[in-house]
């Protein structure tokens, strides 16, 4: 049986830019363009022609860049009402992108034609038909999104089919159905994009946005009955609340229904990367429970799931998380059982039977940890630390002879100052060492580093990336507990560590020396491979 191929349209640059916050540069546009083209991305819509000089820009910068896979579609509308189509800006922008292919939006839904355009029914069907042929007599591969199509199609089916005829007969290549306010249910969707498929001869394909949480859901809706065209954004980013997220519906077409749609399916692997790429040209900080490429997706928490998951992985698992680039990860907290412990330590390289007491052991000190304040589940490297002194093979870097912290201000005019004096033992060596900074915290961990570097050069390396303050027991005002959370990383990896006190500088010198050991003990581990 010969497997059906889906095009993928990515809209990233251009539907994915109306999202609230984020703006790309022309050069962030190429290098997003250049990276969709690796993965393999049917179409990239780099943006609207008429609408900016950068998205022109855009389209003058992409002709110089060998493409492996992808057409590069400049987005616009039909003429403008009771314009000559040689008279329009906006189809005259579409020319002057010179891309391959273009792409129009034309109004179905007779509201839109009545109260939007400000135009009648015969207009808006002569206004789509001229826009088409004109782009078609230019030698265009045509593309037309028909905007509010199931809208339209449910006030009067009629006309949102005349609306699609006007493009199929002038020369279009695609028909796209767009959702375009994003409120419809799959069922709809399937329904109405069946009427389509039935009804005319040429490619249909689907255009969805995330209004119900449904954009995906529609899409492959419209899939499943026979559309072979899906439009969307990497990361569902997009106008409103998205657009369809086709960092889901990829692997949903490939993995579970079974279609083509990346000329190498191998390239399904950098999925994550891909997402993780786009978050960051974009500005935005990865969302972390987006199934299949969020940090999250297959992260496991709950005692009974990390043992599901080391018996068998599909037990709690929908896929290999391999396929898409991503890797299994086991949380620690209070929900844990037995099969955290025992899988955090043989990650760790340490050997240790799951039904030993000395599992019980760090199970029993960790819940103890837990109730006193900690949590583990951002500090992983806190939590390994508390493994290896339970299990003692905790060998410590240093012995802590004692720190000062002191903040003064002389000035009203001038911030406060911060200075803290760490004394160490490394050995019989003792090091005593001063240290500034913006804050105490800040002052603190200049002071540790600079004592340690002598012994340990790795150290200069360590740069405090995040530190985050939260008040366990606020009803108790000063006396307090305060929960400290930093996150670490040397270039190649980051890790977490927690400390816990009544007073914020001795938790987060707690944080800062299980950062630190970390450090360390990945340096022995590296050492010993
Ligand atoms: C569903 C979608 O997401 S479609 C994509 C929407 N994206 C964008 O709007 C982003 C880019 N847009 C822009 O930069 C600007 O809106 C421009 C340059 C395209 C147009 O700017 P302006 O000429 O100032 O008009 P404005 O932004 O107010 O848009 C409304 C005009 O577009 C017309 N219009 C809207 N849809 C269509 C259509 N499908 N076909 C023809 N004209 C249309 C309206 O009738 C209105 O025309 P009018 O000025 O004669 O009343
Ligand atoms: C064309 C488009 O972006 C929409 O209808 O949502």
């Amino acid at each position: 049986m010969s497997v059906r191929n889906i095009a993928v349209y990515d809209t990233t640059l251009r539907d994915g830019a109306q999202a609230e916050g984020v703006s790309f540069s022309a050069v962030a546009k190429v290098q997003v363009a250049k990276r969709l083209d690796e993965f393999g991305i049917t179409y990239i819509e780099g943006g609207f022609a008429a609408s900016n000089p950068k998205d022109m820009e855009f389209f003058r910068l992409i002709k110089t860049v060998p493409l492996k896979h992808s057409k590069i579609a400049a987005f616009g509308s039909t003429r403008r009402a009771n314009t000559a189509p040689e008279e329009d800006k906006g189809l005259a922008a579409l020319l002057e992108a010179d891309t391959p292919v273009c792409t129009i939006f034309g109004k179905s839904w007779l509201l839109h034609v009545t109260e939007v355009l400000h135009t009648t029914p015969e207009e808006n069907l002569a206004m789509i038909a001229d826009s088409v042929r004109f782009l078609k007599e230019h030698g265009k591969e045509v593309i037309y999104d028909a905007e509010h199509f199931y809208d339209g199609y449910k006030d009067d089916p009629e006309y949102a089919m005349a609306a699609l005829k006007a493009a199929a007969d002038a020369g279009a290549d695609c028909l796209v159905l767009c959702e375009t306010n994003g409120g419809a249910l799959p069922e709809e969707v399937a329904q109405i994009t069946k009427a389509v498929v039935d009804a005319f001869g040429i490619p249909v394909g689907v255009h969805t946005h995330n209004d119900g949480e449904l954009g995906v859901a529609n899409a492959l809706a419209g899939v499943n009955v026979g559309a072979v065209h899906v439009q969307g954004t990497i990361n569902g980013i997009g106008e409103r609340v998205g657009n369809c997220n086709l960092s889901s519906v990829i692997p949903n077409l490939m993995l579970k229904m079974n279609l083509e749609c990346l000329p190498n399916a191998k390239n399904l692997k950098q999925l994550r990367a891909l997402s993780q790429f786009v978050y960051e040209q974009a500005n935005m900080r990865p969302l972390t429970k987006q199934p299949f490429v969020g940090e999250s997706a297959f992260a496991h928490k709950a005692g009974m799931h990390v043992d599901g998951v080391r018996k068998v992985s599909q037990s709690f698992e929908h896929i290999n998380p391999e396929l898409v680039g991503n890797q299994r990860r086991i949380l620690i907290s209070e929900l844990s059982g037995a099969s955290n412990v025992f899988l955090k330590a043989i990650e760790m390289g340490l050997e240790v039977d799951r039904k030993s007491p000395e599992v019980k052991k760090v199970l029993k000190q960790l819940e103890q940890m837990e109730k006193e304040g900690y949590e583990y589940e951002s500090a992983d490297a806190s939590f390994q630390m508390l493994i290896k002194k339970v299990l003692k093979k905790h060998k410590p870097f240093f012995d802590l002879e004692g720190f000062r912290v002191i903040n003064e201000r002389h000035d009203p005019e001038e911030g406060c100052l911060s200075e803290a004096t760490v004394k160490l033992r490394v050995g019989d060596d003792v090091e005593f060492t001063v240290g500034e900074g913006d804050g105490p915290v800040d002052a603190l961990n200049q002071a540790l580093r600079k004592a340690l570097v002598r012994f340990y050069p790795v150290i200069a390396d360590v740069v405090l990336k995040d530190y985050s303050v939260r008040i366990l027991d606020p009803e108790e005002a000063t006396a307090a507990k305060t929960r400290v959370l930093i996150e670490s990383g040397d270039g190649s990896n980051t890790w977490g560590t927690v400390g816990v006190s009544e007073n914020i500088i001795e938790a987060s010198w707690e944080a800062l020396v299980d950062s630190v050991e970390y450090k360390l003990f990945l340096e022995e581990e590296k050492n010993k491979n």
